[in-house]
């Protein structure tokens, strides 16, 4: 089997869990399984927020049209980087258990964002955290910043921002848990859709390969993930708008909490719901379209 992956440290550790998963669970050693690297759009552009570049397909492009290609037989995404809409004739056939989910902080000047000192500046090229920056404290200073962690912490080093945020799940698989100095806790950072979950995209059909898979499918981490997309998916996953969402599965129940912001952060609406794992993007769907209708249009326009 050959596993697709971008090259970046992160998507190698991903692609290296994956493969670490199927070993155990079909008893299978390491050749079994060959990592193809494939550089992608989103790896390429690093001058601009990706939200302005194309947004999300920017990942994901590549690696599909090797799928097409016949030139590996799946992918392993980060599925925050996921569209909401796949291309036709491939699917998300699996998700491994998912991470912790929160959002993490890097700081220098102070440990966390609510004891920076009054017009600190904080790094970040994601709309989502920007906002929540900015809501949380209106006086600081929210900066363009791109780059995987090592350039962040050499920007950190070098004085261009007292401190940076990154998804605590990235920190932690690229064993780099003790730079984080804060946790951000659900409820007042709620992460981006699909934030700490891996997710494995195939070809329609192929049941090698789905069968393959099943052995290491999370099935919470799936219905979470449903809820999710769609709740996405019914804000037209317009990437100029910062959105949050995260659902939370217990046995057969699952609990939703969504949250769309404007860019500086001081207009929201936020989304609660509750349900049946089993309908797990119905509910997804409702949350969006509940916040779409109560936002009402003109939130989502003007805004770049
Ligand atoms: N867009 C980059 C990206 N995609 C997924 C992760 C983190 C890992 C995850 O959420 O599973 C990151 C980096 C970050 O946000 O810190």
């Amino acid at each position: 089997m050959r596993i697709g992956t971008r090259g970046s440290l992160l998507a190698l550790a991903q692609a290296h869990e994956t493969r670490a998963r199927l070993m155990a669970a079909h008893g299978l050693p390491e050749e079994a399984f060959e990592i193809v690297v494939i550089a992608t759009s989103g790896d390429r552009i690093q001058d601009r927020p990706l939200a302005l570049a194309g947004g999300k397909g920017l990942f994901t492009k590549e690696l599909e049209e090797a799928m097409y290609a016949d030139e590996i037989d799946f992918a392993v995404h980060s599925s925050k980087d996921m569209p909401t809409q796949l291309p036709d004739g491939l699917e998300l056939s699996a998700f491994l258990p998912r991470e912790d989910p929160r959002d993490a902080f890097i700081g220098r000047a102070a440990p966390s964002i609510a004891e920076l000192p009054e017009g600190a500046v904080v790094g970040s090229s994601s709309l989502r955290r920007q906002a929540l920056i900015r809501r949380m404290r209106p006086d600081l200073d929210v900066v363009m910043f791109r780059g995987n962690v090592q350039t962040r912490l050499r920007k950190l080093d070098e004085g261009v921002a007292q401190g940076t945020i990154l998804a605590n799940a990235g920190l932690r698989r690229l064993g780099l848990a003790d730079i984080i100095t804060d946790l951000m806790p659900l409820d007042v950072f709620p992460p981006a859709p699909g934030q700490g979950a891996i997710c494995i995209e195939s070809r329609i059909g192929d049941s090698r390969v789905r069968n393959m898979l099943a052995a290491i499918d999370h099935k919470p981490t799936g219905q979470a993930l449903a809820c999710e997309r769609a709740f996405l998916a019914a804000l037209d996953g317009s990437c100029r708008t910062p959105i949050a969402g995260y659902a939370m599965i217990d046995g057969d129940r699952l609990s939703f909490e969504g949250l769309i912001l404007t860019p500086d952060g001081t207009l929201s609406h936020e989304a609660k719901a509750e349900g049946r794992a089993a309908d797990a993007a119905e509910i997804g769907r409702k949350a969006g379209e509940d916040v779409r209708a109560r936002a009402g249009e003109k939130f989502f326009e003007g805004w770049s």
